[in-house]
């Protein structure tokens, strides 16, 4: 499980497979409780209550906070940064972005390049021989609008999820000039970093994830058809990390 700060996402390895994959909210303690002891849990693929529990359960959080509450599991495992055999890492680096640069690298090769569209965005990237090159954080699409809903008094939340084409860049309504600042902002933003990437490692893959991968990836198609038919969309970064780091 990848404990990200917006919500929890999950595999379940059979055999060293990755066999499903699903997110759910936060949970309570009480439901990890139920877990634990192997009770059937809406929301959760009923395959899992079949096998011997308690199922171990592999962690990479960036929230302190949920880490603890999952300490209660029966059979946990948090990984960390020392886990991950990526060299020049910095201390705080989000083990969510080690484990996925590792796990991209391993299966795609390196140097690579991920953009994680979660909560955050970032760019991380790695070079040829496995050192972290570096990357940057910025507020992920759905933070953008959350912030300026929440920090503006005539500004309204926008929600992502009814978002269908691209706005109009030079709008004439506050909803859609809001929605054309930050999308025309972001995927310039995006298409800048990996242009500077492919200047450094012109043959290397770019990978991109995160709960927003999809839309900005078809905002992304639009606006840079050259520059997005080199770019990977892959979900499952995390879990490739957990697998190559031989955690399952
Ligand atoms: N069902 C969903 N619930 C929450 N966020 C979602 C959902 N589907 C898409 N998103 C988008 O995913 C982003 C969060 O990315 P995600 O990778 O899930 O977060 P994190 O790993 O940081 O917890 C939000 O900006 C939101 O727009
Ligand atoms: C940048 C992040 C907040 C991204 O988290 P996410 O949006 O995936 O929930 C997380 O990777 C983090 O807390 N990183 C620590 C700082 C760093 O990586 O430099
Ligand atoms: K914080």
């Amino acid at each position: 499980m990848e404990i990200g700060n917006s919500r929890l996402h999950w595999g379940l390895f059979v055999d060293e497979t990755l066999d499903y994959t699903w997110n759910t909210d936060y949970l309570p303690d009480s439901v990890i409780q139920q877990l634990g002891n192997g009770q059937p849990l809406d929301n959760f693929p009923a395959q899992i209550f079949t096998l011997p529990s308690p199922l171990p359960l592999v962690i990479a959080s960036v929230v302190l906070s949920q880490t603890a509450l999952w300490q209660s599991y029966p059979n946990v495992r948090v990984i960390t940064l020392e886990d991950v055999p990526l060299k020049n890492t910095y201390p705080t680096l989000g083990i969510d972005r080690a484990l996925a640069l590792w796990g991209a690298g391993i299966k795609l090769g390196f140097p690579i390049l991920v953009i994680d569209a979660g909560t955050a965005l970032t760019f991380t990237g790695a070079d040829s021989q496995q050192n972290l090159v570096g990357g940057a954080i910025l507020p992920g699409l759905g933070l953008q609008f959350a912030t300026l809903g929440e920090k503006t008094s005539q500004l309204p939340q926008l929600e992502t999820q009814n978002f269908t084409s691209l706005p109009p860049r030079f709008a004439l309504n506050t909803p859609e000039a809001i929605q054309s600042g930050v999308i025309y902002t972001l995927l310039a933003g995006i298409k800048d970093f990996m242009t500077a990437w492919w200047e450094l490692y012109p043959n290397s893959n770019v990978v991109i994830k995160g709960g927003d991968r999809t839309l900005l990836f078809n905002y992304l198609q639009t606006l840079y058809p050259e520059l997005t038919a080199r770019l990977i969309v892959e979900p499952n970064l995390i879990f490739w990390g957990i697998a190559a780091i031989n955690e399952v």
